[in-house]
């Protein structure tokens, strides 16, 4: 389901040609996260200019928010090679040792969704940070012997959804960790403009500030709306997005004015319908629209958090006052709203703390 989203986050078929036509080359280029672009720079410029690997890099953050591009900006500005590999490709140490063996010195290793590595794996991961050696196995049982190896100083770019679910030693053994937040509508609109000029789009300012401004907050998805509304301008109209046609196509496409989608509105209706505005357990919630707990975890929620509709608490999600507005329909007299966040989770702390009470 989570493909004919348009408002997911997650990469599509469509998306992987697209994003890498899109993704900025440089630090410069890169459109907002100020904070973390800076930080980034002063890393990076202080490594080259005393000739040395810069720390290791911890990246977290939602699906879309450029997690990858960042990591290829990084190798680009070191003038290194880039090698990408992700935690579930790795299931065993050796898959691992193959990798970190043939890197060579200076290399940047992108590892995404650093969280689902397999254990083993990560223990020969906090070596080769450390000390930038792994040791081989060789054998089995009680005449196994582990044979160290040197392997060339290397630059790791890890990235998660999940910063909480690092373990304590992986995530110290980074020297910078930035946690990527969502966008800015301005900053969106921005995004746009620039992607509309790469594919060629002619977008008058206002179509542009529409289109970021239902994009969650997510670069991934103000590029898949503007591919949509371009579709919908060439077919209907004579190719240029106003904002009249940005408007009707996102109609179409069901993504309504605060960027929700129909997941999200399912997962509001059902809270609001069926649980009385909760506190309901994660699993019972997602299992009542028919999506797996972690969909409606990685997916939904934090843009409904984000956005103040939903909260999540040790007792489970709770609508909040704004949620039965923005679904038109009048909360039970009983029921007593948090006001909502209105402000994304600074870091996974949220998944953290909640406890399923299911
Ligand atoms: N700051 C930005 N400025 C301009 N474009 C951006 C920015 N961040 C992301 N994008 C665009 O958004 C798309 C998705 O970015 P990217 O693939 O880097 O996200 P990600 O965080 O790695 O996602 P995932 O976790 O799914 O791998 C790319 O096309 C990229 O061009």
């Amino acid at each position: 389901m989570n493909e004919e989203r348009l408002v997911s986050a997650e990469q599509s078929v469509e998306d992987q040609a697209i994003d890498a036509a899109l993704r900025p080359k440089q630090l410069d280029d890169f459109i907002g996260q100020e904070r973390v672009r800076e930080q980034l720079s002063l890393v990076l410029h202080s490594a080259l200019r005393r000739g040395r690997t810069p720390d290791h890099v911890l990246l977290s953050g939602g699906p879309g928010l450029g997690k990858t591009t960042l990591a290829m900006i990084i190798a680009a500005e070191l003038g290194k090679p880039l090698r990408i590999t992700s935690g579930p490709a790795i299931e065993r140490a050796g898959d691992l040792a193959a990798v970190l063996s043939t890197l060579s010195e200076g290399e940047v290793l992108f590892l995404d969704e650093i969280h689902r590595m397999a254990r083993p794996a990560e223990e020969m991961l906090y070596l080769a940070m450390e000390d930038f050696r792994v040791d081989v196995v060789v054998g089995k049982g009680p005449g196994a012997t582990a044979i160290p190896l040197d392997i060339a100083r290397f630059t790791l770019v890890g990235a998660t959804t999940r910063a909480g679910m690092l373990p304590g030693p992986l995530r110290d053994r980074f020297g910078f960790t930035a946690h990527m937040d969502f966008y800015e509508p301005a900053e969106l609109e921005v995004i746009v403009r620039r992607s509309a000029g790469l594919l060629g789009v002619r977008i008058d300012d206002e179509a542009a500030a529409e289109v970021a401004f239902r994009s969650r907050g997510t670069p991934r998805i103000a590029n898949r709306l503007l591919r949509r509304v371009r579709d919908y301008a060439e077919v209907r109209a004579d190719g240029r997005v106003t904002r009249e046609l940005a408007r009707a196509a996102l109609k179409l496409y069901e993504v309504d004015e605060e960027g929700l989608d129909r997941l999200d509105r399912a997962v509001l209706r059902a809270l609001l319908t069926k649980f009385g505005g909760g506190p309901v357990g994660l699993s019972t919630l997602a299992v009542s629209v028919g999506e797996e707990p972690e969909t409606v975890e990685v997916v939904a929620e934090p843009f409904l958090v984000r956005q103040g509709l939903l909260a999540r608490t040790a007792r489970g999600r709770v609508a909040t006052a704004a949620a039965w507005e923005h679904l038109g329909l009048t909360p039970p007299p009983s029921a007593g709203l948090p006001t909502g966040t209105g402000a994304a989770p600074a870091t996974g702390a949220l998944f953290d703390v909640d406890t399923e009470p299911d």
